[in-house]
């Protein structure tokens, strides 16, 4: 918090002249929040044309500065045309800088925007790139020094460029210095986090690829911080340590739902720009275990059934690109296929809010920022033998035949379904939305999925619960082959599904489904899961309510 006088300080002009922008004199002004420009009326001109108009002003937030460079003869980043533009200028106006800064776009989508000021001298020039980057080095929030992982085969197979065309320039402008490894197989990025890597030297870890390429990274730096921190990974109970550096997506995947959940757009450049400024979005990490052994951690879905089947199929069509899921999701729903089980859950406080209360989570949301309560902390380390005396809202057992159990960290919003899985799930509230459709028809299931793509609340269904949860386990029931509605049609190919029949149906590959954990096969359907509050933190600020234009 800042007092008066800290207030009055920092509204103090460091520097103020007149200088020329776009052939206009202005009046630039800088203090340690904002830089604002302002065309500078001619008096002449107001005379003759006997009109005052109002002179139009540009505020730019110095927290949203991405660099200030003098223009120079030579930038061997810019393209050829650019280069021989900016000889031309430096000529003409030999005492010039350029302010590179955060623009606002549509969609949550940000560009670098640039204004080129010249000055009356080479000092005045001088002084406004000094202080200016004098302002930007009191911004400790922004990373200097990064440790960037491309994955070259994520989605459509363009992370090597995405970084370098798009990314890499605007690294450069803001003075950001980058240690590049392509991955040269899986698990490269986790393994030489978890070992190898000298974690001390970086400010942050970048992925470019999907949400498997930022899970191997979530992996790798989660088991660094509990081994160098001495915490058994394998303890359902443990309490883990958070990790100290934050992790930014630069996004080239299949489904970059992380990304999309957090940034509100899937945009390289957009992400890019969120690192250099350094925000910071913490995120909740789910541990998944069977009996006492660590299996994985999850921050977007955890899905047993339908979305663990189109998972399993789309594995294979690996080729077929970002396209596969949308092929095994067609034959997923034509198989119609449901597994029976126990789910028992631990309920989040009322206080947390409700899977439908519409209240979505957004940039500087109170529902992430609600402190846990001793109260609540006692009711969470309990089992669920002594839960029962802590609370009188205590674990829920849950029995049926589902057509899909899916737990929604976050939204997990993406240009599938740009409002997500869980629209109102939080991101960093401690809790994850327990989602269980139970099985119906096959209309009714379409009906349900249908409703992730329009605005329409895909819950309000009798065959659909949601729960917000802290913990929840599972437990398969029933060894044998279930969906057998129609004996007389069952094709002699286990796991073949015949398309084009609503009648028809096919035999489970097996009694169980696996889960799809944030894209990943788990190979064991009865799991542990316990949502750990704000783990990890992200080079992002959740999704901005209105769009602000600079
Ligand atoms: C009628 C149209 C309905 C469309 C319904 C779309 C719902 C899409 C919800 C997407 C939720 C994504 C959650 C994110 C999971 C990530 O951690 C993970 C790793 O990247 N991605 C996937 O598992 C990838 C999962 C991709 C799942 C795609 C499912 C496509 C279903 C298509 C069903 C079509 C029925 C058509 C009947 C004729
Ligand atoms: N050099 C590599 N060769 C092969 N596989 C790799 C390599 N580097 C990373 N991977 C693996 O590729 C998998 C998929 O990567 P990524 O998440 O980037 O793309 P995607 O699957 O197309 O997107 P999404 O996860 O968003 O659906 C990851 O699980 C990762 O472990
Ligand atoms: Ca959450």
């Amino acid at each position: 918090m800042t007092g008066p006088a800290e207030d009055t300080k920092s509204q103090l002009t460091l520097l103020s002249s007149k200088l020329l922008h776009q052939h206009q004199a202005v009046e630039a002004a800088l203090n340690r929040h904002v830089f604002v420009w302002k065309e500078i009326e001619e008096k002449s001109q107001k005379r003759s044309s006997g009109i005052s108009k109002t002179s139009r002003s540009h505020i730019v937030q110095v927290s949203e500065i991405v660099g200030i460079h003098k223009v120079e003869d030579e930038d061997h980043t810019k393209s050829k045309w650019d280069q021989k533009k900016t000889l031309q200028f430096s000529q003409l106006f030999p005492n010039a800088f350029t302010v590179f800064y955060v623009k606002r776009t549509k969609n949550h989508r940000w560009r670098c925007n640039e204004a080129t000021f010249s000055c009356s001298s080479a000092e005045l020039c001088e002084q406004w790139i000094q202080v200016t980057r004098e302002q930007l080095s009191l911004l400790t929030n922004r990373p200097k020094r990064l440790l960037v992982y491309i994955n070259p085969f994520g989605g459509k197979r363009r992370g090597k460029r995405i970084y370098e065309e798009k990314v890499a320039p605007v690294f450069q402008q803001a003075g950001i210095s980058a240690d590049v490894i392509v991955t040269e197989r899986a698990n490269h990025a986790r393994d030489h986090l978890t070992t190898e890597a000298n974690l001390q030297q970086y400010d942050g870890v970048v992925c470019v690829g999907g949400d498997g390429m930022f899970s191997e990274i979530l992996h790798g730096l989660v088991a660094r911080t509990q081994n160098d921190n001495k915490v058994d990974q394998n303890r359902p109970d443990a309490e883990l340590k958070p990790c100290m550096l934050r992790i930014g997506i630069i996004p080239a995947g299949s489904t970059d739902c992380i990304c999309f959940a957090t940034v509100g757009t899937n945009d390289p450049v957009t992400s890019a720009l969120h690192i250099i400024i350094g925000d910071s979005q913490p995120m909740d990490v789910c541990s998944v275990h069977h009996n006492d052994v660590f299996l994985r951690y999850s921050v977007s879905l955890l899905g047993y059934g339908f979305y663990g089947d189109v998972l399993a199929d789309s594995e294979k069509k690996r080729w077929l690109g970002p396209a596969r899921y949308d092929l095994s999701g067609v034959k997923a729903f034509l198989c119609h296929n449901y597994y029976k089980g126990t789910v028992s859950f631990l309920p989040a406080e009322d206080n947390l809010g409700h899977p439908r209360d519409k209240l979505q989570c957004r940039f500087g949301c109170s529902i992430c920022q609600h402190k846990q309560s001793s109260k609540d902390k006692l009711r969470e380390t309990a089992d669920e033998e002594t839960a029962a005396e802590v609370s009188s809202s205590s674990w829920k057992v849950i029995c049926g035949k589902f057509i899909a159990i899916n737990a929604a960290n976050m939204s997990c919003a993406c240009p599938r379904s740009p409002k997500g899985l869980s629209p109102s799930a939080h991101l960093a509230d401690g809790t994850a939305d327990l989602i269980l459709v139970r099985k119906c028809s096959r209309l009714d299931f379409f009906r349900h999925l249908l409703r992730h793509t329009n605005t329409d609340d895909q819950f309000d269904h009798s065959f659909v619960e949601v729960h917000r949860v802290r913990k929840f386990h599972f437990e398969p029931l029933d060894p044998q082959p279930l969906l057998l509605e129609n004996q007389s049609e069952l094709p002699k190919k286990p796991g073949f599904c015949p398309l084009g029949s609503a009648q028809t149906t096919c035999i489970p590959s097996a009694a169980h489904s696996s889960w799809n954990c944030d894209g990943e096969i788990l190979h064991h359907a009865a799991i542990q899961v316990s949502v750990h509050r704000q783990l990890i933190r992200l080079f992002a600020r959740g999704i901005e309510e209105q769009q602000q234009r600079v």
